[in-house]
């Protein structure tokens, strides 16, 4: 294994929190860390020495390197140029905070769990509109307990994304290099009730920072002219919802950018259906109200939360009659983004991007049914009712792009999948809450 340390060149803002007799250190000046007493200590010297005793420490042992990791975060409250990224490479002398919206969802809370393991320093911001915290003060419940996952610490801001001086604050303090952009409403059938709110949310702002990984969908590509679905595949065309046409109008508004502004790149991550929960069983998907989706629909079943599922539709053009769709471990979607962060901070990557997050095999909702009994052992009593309007038969991905421009594929099966997110679901029958 390779591991590259940072040169540390941005390095130019480090706010350290105080500690007992240590000196305390308040930074504004650049380049500098200023102590109490006013001694000025220079910050690439200091980082470099820091750098070289985490990779002396690392080469022995990387258990005691990660208690030294836990020092470090006590020490300094927050550190704009971090270790160098140990699995991807890419935070070699560069600003390594990512910026996530949505930190505490569902797709935000794994995929911050990944950041953390790979050593980006990330901020989170969320509205806790679709998120559990006792206290809106506080981290989500979902933050909170990823930072036991990980042991690492993340910056959290409550800030609602559609609140620009809010969100204006959050960029002014941190010297972002990447957003990564979950905030966002996701339920179908809602969307079609109030399509303001999703216009208003999910249509992101820019804020100065002109690296953006988005997560989109493979709503976009609407009703499917041809299987399996390409990045090269028609969009915008049969997108029959307001959540659809936001996913669109997004990579539409990015694609005009790019092409406006040479110095923007987006990568847009058009994910085909998450599932799962990360293997602690610690934390996972948990909707507010009734579920919309298959899997946490079934897991409910599972748990005794709700009686019966319904199977919307049995005569489309399928192998027994149900909808068929590409799912994929939440845990490699997640993957999924440390990739793309790694492509688009390299500097010969321009411009807008597209890239399917998927297994590239499709399952019906009876398969995923019998896939979760097995993994559970319990039986999922459901009926079958009408077909969901807005319902297409059959969606899956070819994911091959990803695999040969980001060098990823999904590695996690569809008993994983449901395995994981039992795990979650019946350690926590109640969510977060
Ligand atoms: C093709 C498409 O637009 N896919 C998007 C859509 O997924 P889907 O609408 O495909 O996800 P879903 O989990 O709601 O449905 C998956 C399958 O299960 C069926 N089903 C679902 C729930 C239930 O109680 N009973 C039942 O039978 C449903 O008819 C479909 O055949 O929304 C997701 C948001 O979470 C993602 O953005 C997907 O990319």
């Amino acid at each position: 294994m390779k591991i590259l340390l940072n040169s540390c060149e941005n390095v130019d803002t480090v706010i350290a929190r105080e500690c007992g007799p240590r000196i305390r250190t308040s930074c504004k000046s650049s380049n500098y860390l200023t102590t109490r007493a006013d001694k000025k200590i220079d910050n690439h010297a200091l980082f470099s020495i820091h750098n070289y005793i985490y990779y002396c420490v690392y080469l022995l042992c990387d258990h005691t390197a990660r208690l030294f990791d836990k020092v470090r975060w006590w020490f300094f409250e927050e550190i704009e140029s971090p270790m160098s990224c140990k699995s991807c490479k890419c935070a070699v002398g560069k600003s390594n905070v990512i910026l996530v919206t949505g930190g505490g969802g569902y797709v935000g809370s794994h995929t911050v769990v990944e950041l953390l393991n790979a050593n980006y320093s990330v901020i989170a911001i969320d509205n806790l509109s679709n998120c559990f915290s006792s206290d809106k003060h506080e981290k989500p419940e979902s933050l909170k307990r990823v930072e036991k996952i990980t042991s690492k610490n993340i910056i959290f801001y409550n800030v609602d994304i559609r609140n620009s001086s809010d969100l204006d604050k959050v960029f002014k303090k941190h010297k972002i290099s990447t957003v990564i952009h979950f905030a966002a409403l996701k339920s179908v059938g809602e969307s079609t009730q109030k399509p303001l709110a999703y216009y208003e949310n999910n249509v992101m702002h820019a804020n100065g920072v002109k690296s953006l990984v988005y997560s989109s969908s493979a709503t976009v590509y609407g009703i499917p002219q041809f299987l399996p679905l390409t990045e090269s595949h028609p969009t915008g065309q049969g997108c029959t919802n307001p959540y659809g046409k936001t996913k669109y109008f997004v990579e539409e508004i990015g694609k005009d950018l790019c092409t406006a502004y040479p110095d923007w790149k987006l990568i847009s991550l058009r994910y085909f259906n998450p599932v799962g929960a990360h293997p602690s069983g610690i934390i996972g998907e948990d909707p507010s109200g009734i579920p919309n989706n298959l899997m946490p629909y079934i897991s409910q079943v599972a748990v005794g939360r709700r009686d019966f599922l319904r199977v919307f539709g049995s005569d489309y053009d399928t192998v027994d009659g149900t909808g068929v769709r590409d799912y994929i471990h939440i845990i490699d979607l997640a993957v999924g983004h440390l990739r793309a962060l790694e492509k688009i901070s390299k500097p010969t990557f321009t411009g807008f991007q597209p890239y399917n997050l998927g297994t590239g095999r499709g399952y019906s909702v009876l398969e995923v049914v019998k896939a979760f009994e097995k993994a559970s052992g319990k039986k999922i009593e459901y009926k079958l009712v009408e077909r969901r309007p807005g319902d297409i038969a059959t969606c899956y991905s070819d994911a091959s792009f990803a695999k040969e421009e980001l060098n990823w594929v999904a590695e996690k099966d569809i008993d994983e999948m449901c395995k994981d997110t039992w795990k979650w679901q019946s350690n926590n029958p109640n969510g977060f809450s």
